[in-house]
């Protein structure tokens, strides 16, 4: 496998007839490996994913990978087969095991030879190391870390060179996010893998890459590294002996102690006598990015 393009040009999707514009004229290249997807509520991201997986056409603009076009009715099945999705709520069949499951939904993809589908589904269940667990239980039993891996399964079923994944850590336990951020990364390789979450740590842990959307407009995108560098210089610790903040500055951390609270602050300008700068991290570039500081 060749690393996969992805390409969006000039994607534009707009709603209520035109007054709602989730994506406004958007363009973006995805490299291969995995690429975080930032931005906050209502941004456009869930729009981008559905757009990406082929749920939802663009108003205007187009979307490819590896040539295809996602946008196009009369390409729909080369879209099935160049991507996969983990929507934040899949619905799994609480009766089914594992196997059952991801035998039915390879059967949904097309997969209508019986050996080739069960080779499919044991490849996906080692993949993913739900082999054991799946043969005997129900999928009513597992864990939200093990649904989370089934979700992932049924995802790359079809070999996908686009992966999407919708907050996927979220109502995980420290443990299980940290297997699954791992099997995130095992499974990018030489596809794309686009992980939209919340979680800034998730990304800063698994992407080289970030994108962040901000009212239906691309506010960044590139190198990890260089978002957090969006905001060196302008990162500050401020003391405070009573707990009031600093006026109207945006506020990353809040941590209080025996002499009184440390602000961790994004400011341009000294914001106090006593303030000490300190090394920006990815957090405090999306915070200076979204306050456009
Ligand atoms: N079907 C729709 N009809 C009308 N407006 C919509 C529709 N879908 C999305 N929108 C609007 O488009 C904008 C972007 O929504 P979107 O769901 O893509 O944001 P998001 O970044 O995924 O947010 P969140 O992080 O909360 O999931 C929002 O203003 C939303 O209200």
């Amino acid at each position: 496998m060749t690393a996969p393009d992805v390409t969006i040009d000039n994607l534009t999707v707009a709603f209520k007839r035109g007054q709602v514009r989730a994506l406004d004229d958007v363009s973006l290249r995805l490299p291969a490996g995995m690429v975080g997807l930032l931005g906050p509520n209502g941004a456009g991201k869930t729009t981008l994913m559905r757009v990406l997986t082929g749920v939802l056409r663009p108003t205007s603009g187009t979307v490819s990978v590896d040539g295809t076009d996602l946008t196009s009715r009369a390409q729909r099945r080369e879209v099935k087969a160049a991507t996969g999705y983990l929507p934040q709520e899949l619905g799994l069949y609480p009766e089914l095991t594992a196997r059952q499951f991801l035998d039915y939904m390879a059967l949904l993809k097309g997969v209508t030879d019986r050996r080739a589908r069960r080779d499919r589904v044991e490849e996906v269940l080692e993949l993913v190391a739900l082999g054991d667990v799946a043969r005997r239980k129900k999928l009513k039993t597992y864990s939200g870390g093990m649904k989370r891996r089934v979700g992932i399964a049924q995802a790359v079923l079809n070999d996908p060179r686009l992966l999407i994944v919708d907050e996927p850590t979220v109502g995980l336990d420290p443990e299980e996010r940290l297997r699954f951020r791992g099997l995130l990364a095992t499974l990018a390789g030489d596809r794309t893998v686009l992980l939209s979450t919340h979680i800034v740590d998730d990304i800063v842990q698994t992407c080289p890459n970030v994108v962040v959307i901000e009212h239906g407009n691309v506010a960044f995108q590139g190198a990890i590294g260089d978002l957090a560098a969006r905001a060196e210089g302008k990162v500050w610790h401020v003391a405070q002996p009573a707990t009031a903040p600093p006026p109207d500055l945006p506020t990353v951390t809040v941590t209080p102690g025996l002499a009184g609270t440390t602000y961790r602050v994004i400011s341009s300008r000294t914001p106090a006598s006593d303030a000490e700068r300190v090394t920006a991290t990815v957090e405090d570039g999306y915070m200076a990015l979204m306050h456009a500081i």
